[in-house]
Order: structure tokens, then C-alpha cells, then sequence
């Protein structure tokens, strides 16, 4: 397929993704922080489709059934997530499920590093984080061993510490382990920050634009996950997570000019995310490497 072809077959599918969502609405599940539950469930019903917030095992696995996709979150953990996260991602891999992963703050604490670390055999279907999130998890996953140009990384807090740019080919490694490993046949991988950047192991895309204020409100990154996975429940891995990140773009580019500080900011990016057409997300700048 020529380079063309490729991008205008991509468009369509955005297009198709964006409208698919606004017109079935729907459920994608999320076991995620406490900080921003709330925005992540916002942001769901603002692109068109439907929250529901669970922290227990059984209640995840039943819900998983009538649910599109699933999206787990581990920015705020208890004690009790060392095991039932473990075992839902395991319950979720062998139902075939598909899951989004937002590893927040990855590298710090041994609960989290237990916790991700299971989620190397039990992966999701598409893994979104920031560059040292990503840094971070390709580390712990042991995907560089072979590879000499790995560079030295350490744990960073809830925000990134590395440009996207350091994370490139720590999330090719992701994809393509994500991808060998899924359910489905397919996986991605998006990094978030300036320039967002996302991969199936094979393609590098990058999607300029957006807003610096999402960097002033908390749960820009975990609300991307959590509409990440809206867009999971009704196309493949890589299309899914392209459009939620132009879509966010967009939408942020759209609140900042019609706010004046973090407050209205929030607020208008979800009016934003509803209003923002598919065809503005799909004629989005996308850089093919
Ligand atoms: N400097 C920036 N300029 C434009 N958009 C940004 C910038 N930093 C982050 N974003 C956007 O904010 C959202 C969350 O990304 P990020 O801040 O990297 O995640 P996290 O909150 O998990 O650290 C993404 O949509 C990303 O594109
Ligand atoms: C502040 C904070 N502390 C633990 S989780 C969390 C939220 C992080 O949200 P995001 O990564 O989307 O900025
Ligand atoms: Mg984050």
C-alpha cells in the first residue's frame, strides 16, 4: 500500500471511530486512581461513550462481559491490588478481553513493580503512558536486554521526566511484545507529552499539537486512557488509540482558547471533547515514520 493510501485508509477509520462511539455509546471499564476517577468518567461521556468505576475482582470479570473494553489504572494503590489486580489481568487475558493499561508512576514501590510486572504475561491489549512511564515499563518487562542503545532511566513520579523522543524505541519493544502476546493479534502502544507519539511495533506515528495547559490539570493523561478505551470497544488497537489522541489534541487546543486558567480549562475540554467533529480529529497533522 503506498504511503497515501495508508494515511487515507487511516482517516476513514478515525472518522469511523469517532462516529461509531457517538452512535452505539459504549461501556468501557476502568479500575483507576481515586485522584481522577471523576475526569476519567467525564471524558468517557463526553466522547460519546459510557463509564463504570469497579475495584473487585468479580465485579470487574462480570462486568468485562457486558463492557466493550477495559481500562485499568494503577496511580492510587491499596494493598488489596497486589492481588486482585494480578488476577483480573489474567481473568481478562484468558476471556479474551481487551484492556488499556495507563502504567502511572511506573518504577516506584514495590506493590507497582509487582503489580506490572505480572502484566508482562497478562498483557493488555494497548499500553499508554507518559515517556517515563513507557521508559520505565520496557525496563521492568526486561524488553531491552539484547539491546545496547537502551539508555539509563529512573523512576519519575505521576509526571514525566524524559521527552517523548527517549521513549521511542522502549514503546516499539512494548508494542511488539503486547502485540506477540495478545488476545486479538494486535496491540499499541501511545506516549503522551508535546508531541504524542504512537506505535504497533511496526509504524511510528506522531501527532503534533495540543495544549501545555493539560499539564496544568490532573488526570489529562489518565482520562486519554480511559477514552483510549472507549474508542478500544469499537476499533482495533492502533486506530483506537491514534483517535483518542488526535481527538484530545484538538479538543485541548479548542478549551485553551476559550479559557482563562487550569478551572475552565477542565471544563471546556470536556465540552470540547463532545463537540469536536470526527472529521476535524481526522484531518489532524499525523507524521508517518
Ligand atoms: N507540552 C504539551 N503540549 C501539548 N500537549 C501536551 C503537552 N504535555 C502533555 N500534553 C497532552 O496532555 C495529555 C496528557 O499527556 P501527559 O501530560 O504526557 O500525560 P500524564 O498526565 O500521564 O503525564 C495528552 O493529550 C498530551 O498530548
Ligand atoms: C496526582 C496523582 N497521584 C497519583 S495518581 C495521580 C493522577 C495522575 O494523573 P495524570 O497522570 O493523568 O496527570
Ligand atoms: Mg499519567
Amino acid at each position: 500500500m503506498s504511503d497515501d493510501s495508508f494515511s487515507a485508509t487511516l482517516r476513514k477509520q478515525i472518522v469511523q471511530a469517532v462516529n461509531r462511539v457517538r452512535e452505539t455509546t459504549p461501556l468501557a471499564q476502568s479500575f483507576t486512581n481515586f485522584v481522577t476517577m471523576n475526569l476519567v468518567a467525564n471524558a468517557q461521556l463526553a466522547a460519546g461513550g459510557t463509564a463504570a468505576m469497579s475495584f473487585l475482582p468479580d465485579d470487574v470479570i462480570d462486568t468485562a462481559e457486558i463492557a466493550g473494553s477495559n481500562y485499568i489504572n494503577v496511580g492510587t494503590l491499596l494493598p488489596f491490588f497486589k492481588d486482585a489486580l494480578p488476577e483480573i489481568a489474567y481473568k481478562l487475558h484468558k476471556n479474551g478481553k481487551t484492556w488499556v493499561l495507563d502504567p502511572v508512576a511506573a518504577g516506584i514501590g514495590k506493590t507497582r513493580t509487582a503489580i506490572l510486572e505480572s502484566f508482562r504475561t497478562y498483557t493488555p491489549t494497548i499500553v499508554r503512558g507518559n515517556a517515563s512511564e513507557i521508559i520505565a515499563l520496557d525496563a521492568m518487562w526486561g524488553l531491552a536486554q539484547n539491546d545496547s542503545t537502551v539508555p539509563g532511566t529512573r523512576p519519575a513520579g505521576v509526571e514525566a521526566v524524559d521527552e517523548v523522543d527517549a521513549a521511542v524505541d522502549a514503546a516499539k519493544r512494548l508494542a511488539r511484545h503486547l502485540v506477540k502476546r495478545s488476545p486479538i493479534g494486535a496491540g499499541a502502544v501511545a506516549v503522551s507529552g508535546a508531541v504524542d507519539l504512537v506505535t504497533d511495533g511496526e509504524h511510528v506515528f506522531r501527532l503534533p499539537g495540543g495544549s501545555a495547559m493539560m499539564t496544568k490539570i490532573t488526570g489529562a493523561g489518565c482520562s486519554l486512557g480511559g477514552v483510549t478505551a472507549t474508542y478500544l470497544a469499537v476499533a482495533e488497537p492502533l486506530v483506537a488509540t491514534i483517535s483518542a489522541s488526535l481527538l484530545y489534541n484538538r479538543a485541548s487546543e479548542i478549551a485553551e482558547a476559550k479559557s482563562s486558567g487550569p478551572g475552565s480549562f477542565q471544563v471546556a475540554l470536556l465540552d470540547a471533547l463532545w463537540n469536536v467533529t470526527a472529521e476535524e480529529v481526522a484531518a489532524s497533522e499525523i507524521i508517518i515514520d
